[in-house]
């Protein structure tokens, strides 16, 4: 009950006043690693204006931070706001949208550059009559820098080919829905390893894992868990729905409900709390206004981790809503 508590009362204080969407303002203490990004975020508060000029809150008052070498999971029941913080961390707010709040690149205000970043959405948008070493290679000529020799470029190409696990489907052709190709993990990783051309510190995710079975979805993650730790690169994937193998591969969670952080911090620790806050007899939680859906979401996540409550193997995502 204290520990539950405690998660509350740490995410419901008052916060304090916003200011305009900062990139920067050090918090301080943090410190630049090789190729990984530090980023920090704190009290982002974003809001979409509808026709008639009415303010909808998405995302209610976000603290955080990604590190470098880790990966770190946005998690939480569909229309929760993951895309949006995302999106936000990213830069890529749209422009019906406003957002308030201090986003710190190594502690210090800073643009997400060509190079630094890299986002990968849910769509796979593949030429599907290439082999994947020629779409690889052709993205790399047109990404990277023309003052790069050709050499170079097909060179870093083949590494990214490698760091994704593509060498052994390198001379298959995509494909797609008219001619079978290759299978959509692959295309998914594909996907990764075009926007790692350009070797960016931090790798942005949307449902990496969408639409791929358990084994798949798995393999996808391992590939990117084991860059990011091997490269140094910063990861932030939202996910729906991860296996208990794919969770398990995340450094770091944060957990939204209805627009708000019901959880930040590692994954053992988030398996532990939860599994209290999941106990018969802990009152409270369901009371916060806005907050009992995804809250009793949540501790559903653990429960099934714990073997409380299977569900397929899965974590209950839209289904637990
Ligand atoms: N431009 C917009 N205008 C108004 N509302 C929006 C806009 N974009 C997103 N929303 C709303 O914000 C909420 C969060 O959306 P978001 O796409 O971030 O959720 P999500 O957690 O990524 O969902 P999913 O898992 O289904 O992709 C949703 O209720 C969505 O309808």
């Amino acid at each position: 009950m204290a520990a539950s508590s405690a998660v509350l009362r740490r995410w419901t204080r008052t916060p304090s006043p916003t200011t305009p969407l900062n990139v920067g303002n050090s918090i301080g203490g943090e410190h630049e690693t090789d190729r990984g990004v530090l980023l920090t975020w704190r009290d982002v508060l974003v809001t979409a204006a509808d026709e008639k000029g009415r303010h909808k809150l998405i995302l209610d008052r976000i603290t955080g931070c990604a590190r470098p070498r880790q990966v770190l999971a946005l998690m939480g029941a569909s229309g929760s706001g993951k895309t949006t913080l995302l999106d936000t961390l990213s830069g890529r707010l749209g422009v019906d949208m406003n957002g308030t709040g201090d986003i710190l690149i190594n502690g210090r205000r800073k643009r997400l550059s060509y190079g630094t970043s890299a986002y990968v959405t849910q769509e796979n948008t593949l030429m599907t009559t290439l082999t994947v070493r020629e779409a690889i290679h052709y993205s790399a000529q047109l990404q990277l820098p023309g003052s790069m020799p050709l050499a170079k470029k097909l060179a870093r190409a083949d590494r990214a080919i490698r760091e994704m696990g593509l060498g052994a489907v390198a001379s298959s052709r995509i494909g797609g829905r008219v001619c079978k190709g290759i299978s959509g993990g692959e295309r998914k990783r594909v996907s990764i390893c075009m926007e790692l051309l350009a070797s960016p510190g931090m790798l942005f995710l949307d449902e990496p894992t969408s639409g791929l079975d358990s084994a798949a979805a798995y393999h996808v993650m391992a590939h990117i868990a084991w860059l990011a730790r091997t490269t140094g690169t910063t990861v932030v994937a939202a996910v729906h729905q991860p296996s208990t193998e794919v969770f398990d591969l995340f450094n770091g969670l944060c957990l939204l409900a209805n627009g708000r952080m019901v959880y930040f911090g590692s994954t053992p620790e988030a398996a532990e709390l939860l599994a209290r806050m999941a106990r018969p007899g802990v009152k409270g939680l369901e009371q916060r206004k806005g907050g009992w859906r995804g809250l009793a979401w949540s501790t559903r996540i653990v429960a099934a981790k714990h073997g409380k409550e299977a569900a397929g193997g899965r974590f209950p995502g839209r289904a637990g809503r």
